[in-house]
């Protein structure tokens, strides 16, 4: 208000002594200095909302019809905004010139509304969008979620603007007192709106989470009783939640796939999301097949191999087949673990193979057991909170097995086929079928989009089974629908052939999925966030989470495809099944 009045008074000087040649002079020399009276105006404390309007729209007639009839004084406020000079022979007391500035005020709000809908407009606008200038979101589920002033009235003098968060779509008073006294109809009913249509890659995730009451959650799942020990119960819980110890349920994940599908990778990234590194047991065997983080304890159900290297030569049988699997020691021991006890746990040695000296496992936040079988053993299936298959096609598991094989492990092309069709057999018959009792299952398979014998393109499906109560299926722009979206090659750089994605509904061996398809690959990993915003239900816990594991991880395989993009999108969703069993929330990592 100060730098207003500072102004005023100078224009009021300006007036009074237009008749005084030298004064005259003076005020012109300083009048270089001075910022223009639109500048001057968007810079006022509580008018940080405005954005600057070019005065070449100000000038064209056309962009300012009808507002004469609107505005007193409408002539003498234009000159005002547009720092013209006024006539010579008009003289203005103090209380005039605060109506001429008032009216000026007013015509600058009504351009400004109309100005916000031009693309100019939107691009100034967005920009004081990227920096926060409306301020966040107050609601705590929206995680800060930056907002966009608009009005309830395009009629002024009707309402004060508020602003609109477009993650949870509600309207909140502006938090800075000064805003609030500033007339809606000076940004209009659809600004936002229209903001976020014109660019929809920073239109974030619907805001799915609703907050509960802890003690009408806990009412409703009939958990605790309302008894003096069950509202100590709900005290405890409440600690819980910032808590990131092992005091509570173990959840457990089951990852199915063959050897060289691709389970490391998968792993390393759903890890990445609950932070820290994973290393083998401190201090133990350095064969040991086990990973271990602040919150997850990864175990390879090869460990579970009854028959060793030997045994099974002796045999005839596969790593595959089911008699050369422990189930009854995996069951007890993943139940032990889920129970909070601690196992020891046997080692299957891939260097020498044979059976090693056990490990000892403390039970963990979250138990992963991934390997050959974990779905294979109802008992063991029974314990698993939620289930994830990666499915890859024949050729594409070739590829792979071959680059890694070959180029790693130093194995002849003869001997990757030979190893292949050699447990074929047994894939088929005990492998495979694990997949229908998946909640999640990746596809890989060859692109549609050209053809390509090596597999170097992919078209890489999630597969999620709707329904569930541990967590929601991820889905692009409509739930339900049925969409194919190739999206704008200027907002994601993709080289030829280029990117399609597709989402759907569906059935997997009788039930109903959800299918989220990218076929394709994208040239820059930051324009993901193009992506993301289209995407819903991502369980991400702010805007541009997925992005940012992409790029924390990209040097992992598949940085540039679906399967790292949707692989990213479990690992969040491990997460929500894990914070929904636990009543627990885990802090975001960057
Ligand atoms: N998304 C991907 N895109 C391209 N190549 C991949 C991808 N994922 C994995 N690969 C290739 O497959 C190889 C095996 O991957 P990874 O080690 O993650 O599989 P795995 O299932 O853990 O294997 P194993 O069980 O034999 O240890 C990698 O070295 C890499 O060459
Ligand atoms: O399928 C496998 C791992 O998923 C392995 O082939 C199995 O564990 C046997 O290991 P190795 O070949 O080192 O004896």
């Amino acid at each position: 208000m100060a730098a207003r009045q500072g102004r005023q008074a100078a224009n009021s000087v300006d007036l009074v002594s237009e008749s005084d040649s030298e004064d005259s002079e003076d005020m012109s020399g300083s009048d270089a200095d001075e910022p223009s009276w639109i500048s001057w105006f968007c810079g006022l404390r509580g008018n940080e909302f405005f954005c600057e309007v070019d005065e070449d729209y100000i000038e064209d007639d056309f962009n300012l019809s009808g507002l004469a009839s609107q505005v007193p004084y409408y002539e003498y406020a234009l000159d005002m905004i547009l720092d013209n000079e006024p006539p010579a022979d008009v003289m203005l007391t103090d209380q005039q010139h605060e109506m001429l500035e008032n009216a000026a005020e007013m015509l600058y709000g009504l351009i400004h509304a109309r100005y916000l809908v031009t693309q100019r407009g939107l691009n100034a606008m967005l920009e004081k969008f990227k920096n926060c200038d409306f301020g966040r979101c107050p609601r705590v589920l929206c995680d800060g979620q930056p907002c966009l002033p608009v009005g309830t009235s395009d009629l002024p003098g009707t309402s004060t603007v508020k602003i609109f968060c477009p993650k949870c779509e509600d309207i909140y008073y502006p938090r800075i007192d000064y805003q609030c006294s500033i007339d809606g109809a000076y940004f209009g009913t659809t600004f936002p709106h229209l903001m976020l249509m014109t660019y929809p890659m920073y239109r974030p995730p619907k805001a799915t989470g609703k907050y509960v009451p802890l003690t009408m959650q806990t009412l409703n799942a009939n958990r605790v009783r309302a008894t003096p020990a069950g509202l100590q119960a709900r005290s405890r819980a409440r600690v819980c939640r910032v808590q990131a110890a092992k005091d509570g349920k173990t959840v457990v994940i089951g990852l199915a796939a063959d050897s060289g599908c691709g389970k490391s990778t998968f792993m390393r990234r759903m890890t990445s999301i609950f932070g820290g590194s994973a290393k083998p047991p401190a201090g133990g065997n350095p064969d040991s097949n086990t990973l271990i983080s602040d919150m997850t304890t990864v175990i390879c159900l090869d460990d579970y191999h009854c028959l060793d290297r030997k045994g099974r030569a002796e045999k005839g049988v596969t790593a595959l087949a089911p008699e050369a699997q422990n189930f009854d020691l995996m069951y007890e021991q993943v139940k032990a673990m889920k129970e909070g006890k601690a196992a020891d746990k046997p080692i299957y040695n891939h260097v020498t193979g044979a059976l090693d000296a056990p490990e000892k496992i403390e039970s963990p936040n979250i138990l992963v057991i991934e390997g050959l079988h974990p779905f294979y053993d109802e008992r063991v299936r029974d314990l698993l909170d939620f289930k994830v298959y990666l499915d890859i096609s024949d050729e594409i598991k070739f590829a792979w097995k071959i680059q890694r094989d070959m180029a790693e492990r130093g194995h002849s092309l003869d001997s990757i086929k030979k190893s292949i069709e050699a447990r074929k057999p047994d894939f088929d018959a005990y492998i495979d079928p694990q997949k229908k009792h998946a909640d999640m299952i990746i596809q890989v398979l060859p692109t549609q989009l050209v053809p390509d014998d090596e597999g170097k393109i992919l078209r890489v499906r999630l597969i999620q089974k709707e329904g569930k109560k541990l967590f929601d299926p991820v889905y692009l722009f409509d739930e339900g629908s049925t969409i194919s979206w190739i999206p704008c090659g200027r907002k994601l750089t993709c080289s030829f052939p280029g990117i399609k994605f597709y989402y759907g509904p569906d059935t997997w061996y009788g039930e109903d999925v959800s299918v989220l398809e990218m076929d394709g690959q994208f040239d820059k990993l930051e324009e993901l966030i193009y992506v993301e915003s289209h995407l819903s239900n991502t369980s991400a816990k702010f805007y541009g989470e997925i992005t940012q594991q992409m790029l924390k991880n990209s040097s992992f395989p598949g940085s540039n495809n679906g399967t790292g993009l949707l692989q990213t999108i479990i690992g969040l969703k491990v997460r929500e099944v894990y914070e929904r069993i636990t009543e627990k929330e885990v802090v975001p990592v960057s």
